[in-house]
């Protein structure tokens, strides 16, 4: 374990010190082709000029590093267009200075957050922070997720199942009156808010006892306070849209407030940087590529094996397997592969009978 973080310190500093020796000459470079990327005269490229330094669209020098050092995090989602506004600018987005095919979301996550910082920055505007904080005086008490997983497992001998409800009205039967996942055997729900909050409470108000994860894209620490204001148990933390600092300062707010943090990786480059940050307690791993969409569980496996298995055996950390779980022999793999539990949305969604749907996916009736 020490030798593990004191290589990945070692390398992020040799990757810092070499960004410090580049950064000049990138970043000169960088100018050079906001501004001379067709030719012009000199009077245009200074009234170019000009009108960059005037627009607040302008990628500055800080906003410029700081994505360099981002992209030395191994962090695949950008979270805005490189020539796009501001974080959290709300005015007409009127230049484009560099790369404009760069502008394209390049996958399904990245243009959700591109979104989702906007939604956020609205959202703030209509209930400030200290406006939330008064609120949580008056939200549901907080579940114990964490232990709701330990004690499913030890129950069963099975990964604790959290189980997806995608929308109210076709979830896997919350809102039916004659399923309760609890009584199925799930340990805990996921489920998915992406803004609108009414699924949980609906779902919470219905008087579904077991703790809830809400599946939100978090990209701000407000968020975490309004999902806890709403009645959940534990937020989704996605370490493809987050800078280590982030991720270590949203856990701190999550402990204070009484929330678990499911830390969700999709590879070894993210496994790492989570390994390397204190006080993690539950890590998912998400078998889809973010790039392709493709589902592999064998994912779950590749990130649990040798020293990376042995760190988090070591700080006991929870880990969950995520998405293509179908079958008995699915669970006996990722649980063989090290998983405590399992997030499991399709598989059980998609039967007519959502307790038969648990049975069949663990090969037995797991219900308490
Ligand atoms: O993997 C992601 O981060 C992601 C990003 C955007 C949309 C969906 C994403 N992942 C998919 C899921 O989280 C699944 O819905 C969940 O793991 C359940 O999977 P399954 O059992 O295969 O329905």
């Amino acid at each position: 374990m020490e030798g593990t973080s004191i290589r990945a310190t070692t390398t992020r500093v040799c990757v810092m010190n070499s960004t410090a020796l580049k950064f000049k000459q990138n970043y000169l470079s960088f100018r050079k082709s906001v501004l001379l990327r067709s030719p012009m005269d000199t009077k245009s490229i200074s009234q170019n000029s000009i009108r960059a330094r005037q627009s607040t669209t302008t990628m500055t020098e800080t906003d410029y590093k700081n994505e360099l050092k981002i992209k030395d995090q191994g962090i695949k989602i950008r979270r805005r267009p490189p020539t796009g506004p501001p974080l959290n600018y709300d005015g007409p987005f009127e230049f484009r200075l560099v790369n404009e095919d760069d502008n394209t979301p390049r996958d399904i996550l990245e243009e959700i957050v591109w979104n989702k910082d906007k939604e956020v920055s609205l959202l703030k505007e209509r209930e400030p922070l200290a406006t939330l904080k008064k609120e949580l005086e008056n939200a549901p008490p907080v579940r114990d997720f964490l232990g709701a997983l330990r004690k499913s497992h030890l129950r069963t001998g099975f990964p604790a199942l959290i189980a997806e409800v995608k929308k109210a009205s076709t979830s896997i039967g919350v809102l039916r009156k004659d399923f309760d996942p609890v009584e199925g055997g799930a340990a805990c729900l996921n489920v998915l808010t992406d803004g609108s909050f009414e699924n949980l409470e609906k779902i919470r108000n219905a008087g579904i006892q077991c703790p809830f994860l809400c599946k939100e894209f978090i990209v701000d620490a407000w968020q975490i306070y309004y999902a806890r204001t709403k009645g959940a148990d534990a937020v989704l933390l996605i370490v493809a849209v987050l800078p280590d600092l982030d991720i270590q300062y949203m856990t701190k707010i999550c402990k204070t407030l009484s929330l678990a943090a499911l830390v969700e990786v999709h590879d070894e480059k993210e496994m790492d940087r989570v390994l390397g940050i204190e006080g993690i307690q539950l890590v998912g791993i998400n078998n889809h590529n973010l790039g392709t969409f493709e589902v592999d569980i064998s994912n779950t496996r590749h990130l649990l094996e040798g020293e990376r298995g042995e760190v988090i055996r070591q700080k006991d950390i929870i880990v969950v397997g995520e998405s293509g779980l179908y079958t008995p022999s699915d669970i006996a793999y990722v649980q063989d592969a090290g998983v405590k539990a399992v997030l499991v949305g399709e598989s059980i969604v998609k039967q007519n009978d959502p307790g038969k749907g648990i049975s069949g996916l663990f090969g037995k009736d797991i219900s308490p």
